[in-house]
């Protein structure tokens, strides 16, 4: 049953929410959602409703995304959130693109990314919960008995000590939202250099990021790990220092041990030494 001072909260939050402003939900929610908070306290930078959903829609850029959208600072639109929520629909999102360019195949790379988003929606209505299953065996010459089940409590803590990875997790955790490299990169560290079975990092990011939805978020994992996918995505250290400008490796601590930095030969050899 709703506390008196959880009714006031309430009719304050209520009042603010008319005059466009979250910030008078944050002590209602914190007293609501007591348990939560007590695991995570963390207030998100990203704004939920219509009118925030709008403004990005309104400042899209798909020239420029399929140029640079696998750079951390490329001019991605930010929208997963309100799309997985059902703000604004990915038919709203495909319209607006084709107003802003003259042909569609200009805008072919942020509208192959809706697509990704509609397949995978269809994939989880035809499979429901086997998307937690591996799709796959791995094609790493490992099977899936040899990877652990749960996430190292270092990644976790954001305490490995390499700058990206640290970075990474916690940005996760206290913003709720990664660029789709960083996914990439964090999903690869986790499976292929830490030998963790994807459902663990699955799991993980369900918990945190707002857009988190099973269909985009599993089947991706399962993408990564190669239970989904004919052979299984890792990085080096030079594609990741590209597209993040440097910025990690500029301070690691590790930057002489780095476990990324190798060829992709290399590293192949090292991460999957049974693969034939
Ligand atoms: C390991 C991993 C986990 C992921 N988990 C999720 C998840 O839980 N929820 C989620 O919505 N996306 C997920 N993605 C896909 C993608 O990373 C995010 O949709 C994207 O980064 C969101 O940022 P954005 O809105 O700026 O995307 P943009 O790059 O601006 O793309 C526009 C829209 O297209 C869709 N989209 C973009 N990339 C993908 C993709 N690779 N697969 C499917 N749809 C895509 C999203 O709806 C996105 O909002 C995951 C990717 C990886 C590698």
């Amino acid at each position: 049953m709703m506390t008196d001072s959880a009714k006031d909260l309430l009719a304050a939050a209520a009042v603010e929410r008319r005059l466009g402003n979250r910030d008078a939900y944050v002590p209602y929610l914190r007293q609501v959602f007591a348990d939560v908070v007590g695991e995570d306290d963390t207030v998100s930078e990203t704004y939920g409703g219509l009118g925030a959903a709008q403004e990005r829609l309104a400042n899209i850029q798909p020239l420029r995304y399929g140029k640079r959208r696998n750079f951390l600072t490329g001019e991605v639109t930010g929208l997963s959130a309100y799309l997985r929520h059902g703000v604004i629909s990915l038919a709203a999102v495909r319209d607006r693109v084709r107003q802003l360019v003259d042909d569609p195949s200009e805008a072919e790379a942020l509208l192959q990314q809706l697509a990704w988003r509609d397949y995978w929606q269809r994939l989880y209505a035809h499979w429901g919960d086997r998307l937690w299953q591996d799709i796959e065996p791995y094609k790493t010459g490992w099977s899936a008995v040899d990877y652990a089940t749960d996430l190292p409590a270092a990644l976790v803590a954001a305490e490995t000590g390499l700058a990206c990875m640290d970075a990474f997790s916690s940005d996760l955790q206290r913003t709720g939202y990664l660029h789709n490299h960083a996914r990439l990169w964090l999903a690869a560290y986790v499976v292929h250099w830490c030998r963790v079975r994807w459902q663990a990092g699955a799991a993980w990011f369900l918990q945190h990021l707002l857009d988190g939805d099973p269909a985009s978020n599993n089947l991706s994992w399962q993408w990564v790990a190669s239970t989904f996918s004919h052979k299984p995505y890792f990085f080096n250290r030079q594609n990741l220092e590209r597209y993040s400008d440097g910025k990690y490796c500029r301070q690691c601590p590790m930057s002489d041990r780095c476990p990324f930095d190798a060829t992709y030969e290399e590293l192949a050899a090292r991460l999957f030494p049974h693969k034939t």
